[in-house]
């Protein structure tokens, strides 16, 4: 079929959110949607709609057709709702599990605090945005609805930051996460830092709280903190943090309703400490994480902070060296936040443990099916699933639930 133009009518949406039609991925469909098109391969990229859904609406953003950053904003929010739910019960149901799905929490549009940017120089100025899709082109994106204003009103000044980083003919990355005190930016893939170039960036004192550069650190005129529960983390440059504060509420209220009755707490895969300090209200928590500088954040928030209960922190590698039962024997309730790879070894350990209650918060449902499968069969009770949306408009999914002995 390839080069032909045909009609085909979409049956569902794939995991990345293109629509299929038998083999075929058509990107920006919707389930029932009869289009017509050029296939190129397994795709048709250029999809012409002749008859649309109901769920189809209007896409907010100007960029949406370009840029690859989003791959759902052709359909409703209630559409979006209902099919992250579905997707996860089928992925369940697929491992053997019967889940219950009980809602989804949605983040607000224009409330994620941290991006990874793509940026190339030109001869006239900056390529600065994000990839289109499936390409290396890069759109701008001005008018994105997913980012914080704080990041968006920093364009002009991340683009003046590309044209010293970039080096000729290639790309750099700007990851900037925004802080109460100003953005964090820390650039990967640039040229080198040297004193010339240190000169050019002190303006940007005003425009960015730190810059680090290619890992070295460029220019800090406040410690860009972050508030987790109670405490102010310090994070280092570029580290994990929960996409937006609203999907972090949802998941630490999940996490805590989980933690009833704890008294003593492991958080296995802690990052800078999202879940141990608003735990720490409740009960002593021991923080294991495989990154010492997300640990040293941690433990520096710890220090600073008051009114909490013990906080400890321990590097470790969590899939080459999981806590077995004997260390979590100290430990009535856990909580896990694995990577998207899941968290198989650990799981196994936990299984047999005798941890009364485990937190599980996963960005992947086909790991995280696979590790509650684990628990299950070894007798674990799994509790009902809320999915937290965070990468609005996106196929990304993320959740939220826990376990007890049965
Ligand atoms: C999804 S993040 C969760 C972090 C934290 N719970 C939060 O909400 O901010 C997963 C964390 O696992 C850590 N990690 C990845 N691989 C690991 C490993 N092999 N052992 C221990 N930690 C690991 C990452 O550094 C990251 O902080």
């Amino acid at each position: 079929m390839s080069g032909m133009t045909a009609e085909w009518t979409i049956d569902r949406l794939g995991q990345r959110g293109d629509g299929i039609a038998g083999e075929v991925f058509i990107p920006r469909t919707l389930p029932g949607e009869v289009v017509t098109g050029v296939q190129i391969g397994d795709r048709i990229p250029e999809p012409k709609i002749i008859m649309p859904s109901p769920d189809r609406v209007a896409a907010p953003c100007p960029h949406f057709k370009r840029c690859g950053g989003c791959a759902l904003q052709h359909a409703s929010d209630v559409f979006v709702a209902q099919w992250k739910q579905d997707r996860v019960r089928d992925v369940m149901a697929r491992a053997g599990i019967e889940a219950e799905v009980s809602r989804i929490e949605t983040s607000s549009p224009a409330t994620r605090r941290r991006a990874a940017l793509s940026g190339r120089k030109t001869r006239k100025g900056a390529q600065l945005g994000f990839h289109v899709r499936a390409g290396e082109e890069i759109v701008a994106i001005p008018e994105c609805r997913i980012l914080h204003p704080d990041i968006l009103a920093a364009l002009p000044a991340l683009e003046q930051v590309t044209r010293l980083a970039a080096p000729r003919g290639a790309e750099v990355t700007l990851h900037v996460t925004q802080s109460p005190v100003g953005l964090d930016l820390a650039v990967e893939g640039a040229r080198a830092l040297d004193r010339n170039l240190m000169v050019l960036l002190a303006p940007f004192a005003t425009a960015f709280a730190r810059i680090t550069w290619n890992g070295e650190p460029a220019l800090q005129s406040a410690a860009p903190w972050q508030p987790i529960g109670p405490a102010r983390v310090v994070p280092p440059p570029g580290a994990f943090l929960q996409a937006t504060p609203e999907g972090e509420a949802a998941l630490v209220t999940e996490v805590l309703r989980s933690l009833h009755g704890a008294t003593r707490v492991v958080d296995l895969f802690a990052g800078c400490g999202t879940f141990s300090f608003p735990a720490a209200q409740i009960a002593p928590v021991h923080a294991v994480e495989g990154d010492r500088g997300l640990m040293e954040a941690l433990g520096q928030g710890a220090a600073r902070a008051s009114g909490l209960k013990a906080i400890t922190a321990e590097v470790r590698d969590l899939f080459r060296n999981p806590m077995l039962p004997e260390d979590l024997a100290r430990f009535d309730s856990a909580i896990i936040d694995p990577p998207r790879a899941g968290a198989e070894a650990q799981v196994a350990e936990l299984a047999r443990s005798g941890v009364a209650r485990i937190a599980f918060v996963s960005c992947n449902p086909t790991t995280f099916a696979r590790d509650a499968a684990v628990l299950i069969a070894a007798g674990w009770h799994m509790g009902a699933i809320t999915v937290v949306d965070q990468f609005r408009w996106s196929p990304h999914i993320e959740l939220v639930t826990h376990f007890t002995r049965t």
